[in-house]
């Protein structure tokens, strides 16, 4: 499993209205969730992390390996990145040559890319649209788009910035059992997200930012068992714990399964 290391980060956008401080920090998880209110500064850690933005000061290591001496396209093998906004990474002519484009950047070998651009747009739902201008999807197909993108490329760490965001119910349902075959094949998947949800049941690790600083690293049911943090971050437990509430119960519950199961009467 890839590790990556945050030393002593600190970074701050040109009018100093927002301040990122990162004193030490580890991704070494297979599903990391990052999450917090907005602002808090989930996006900027991953434009750090992929060099789209440079840190004021410290450092950031990928298995030991400080981030700006990779080449190019060692980084891009490294670590992907689908962005909040679709149209901030889509700009080819049609569907295939936006996810042959990417596969461009690490191979020049044209026909392998070819072939894997069906691939990756038939993992994805995408096949019967591989010769439309990406324009002329709809959000969620946009979406599903940069997710092929990334997808090809096959880096070790993939970050998704609100990758759910826009999906209809069954794109939810492949996305998800996309990022748990890339979990159990060793790479490692860190998202952003504000569904409570998805992070009670999906996520092995669970990491809270608040003005730009992270408040807590650990697993989701040590976070949604503290209540006084939660609060403090401005955070909702998952529905099911909100539900338990109303009905008197104060446990800790990370799925209607989970519940099941700790309420089963012998
Ligand atoms: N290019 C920029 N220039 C100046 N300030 C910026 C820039 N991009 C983001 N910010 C500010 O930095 C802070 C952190 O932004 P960031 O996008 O990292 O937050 P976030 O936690 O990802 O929020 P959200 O959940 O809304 O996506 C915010 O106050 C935002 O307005």
């Amino acid at each position: 499993m890839p590790q990556i290391e945050l030393h002593n980060l600190q970074f701050a956008y040109p009018e100093k209205s927002f301040n990122l401080n990162v004193e030490q920090h580890l991704f070494s998880d297979s599903m990391t969730a990052i999450v917090g209110q907005n602002g808090a500064g989930k996006s900027t850690i991953f434009k750090l992390l992929t060099g789209l933005l440079k840190q004021d000061a410290g450092r950031i290591t990928i298995d030991g390996v400080v981030l700006n001496d990779f080449k190019p396209s060692e980084r891009l093998k490294k670590i992907g990145i689908t962005f909040q906004n679709p149209d901030d990474q889509l700009f080819n002519a049609t569907v295939k040559r936006e996810v042959e484009w990417s596969l461009s950047q690490v191979n020049s070998d044209k026909d392998q890319n070819a072939a894997r651009a069906v691939e990756v747009l038939k993992k994805v739902g995408l096949a019967d649209k591989s010769d439309e201008n990406p324009y002329d999807l709809s959000l969620s197909e946009r979406k599903l788009l940069t997710i092929a993108t990334v997808l090809a490329v096959d880096p070790e760490i993939y970050l998704f910035d609100e990758p759910m965001m826009s999906l209809d119910w069954p794109s939810k349902r492949m996305v998800t059992d996309i990022f748990r075959e890339l979990s159990a094949t060793g790479h490692q998947v860190i998202t952003i997200t504000h569904d409570m949800d998805w992070v009670a049941e999906e996520f092995h690790s669970v990491t809270v930012m608040e003005h730009g600083e992270i408040k807590f690293s650990g697993t989701p049911r040590d976070l949604f068992g503290d209540r006084e943090l939660l609060q403090r971050v401005g955070l909702l437990p998952p529905k099911i714990m909100e539900l338990a509430e109303m009905l008197g119960d104060s446990k800790t519950y990370l799925s209607p399964q989970d519940y099941q199961n700790q309420n089963i009467v012998q």
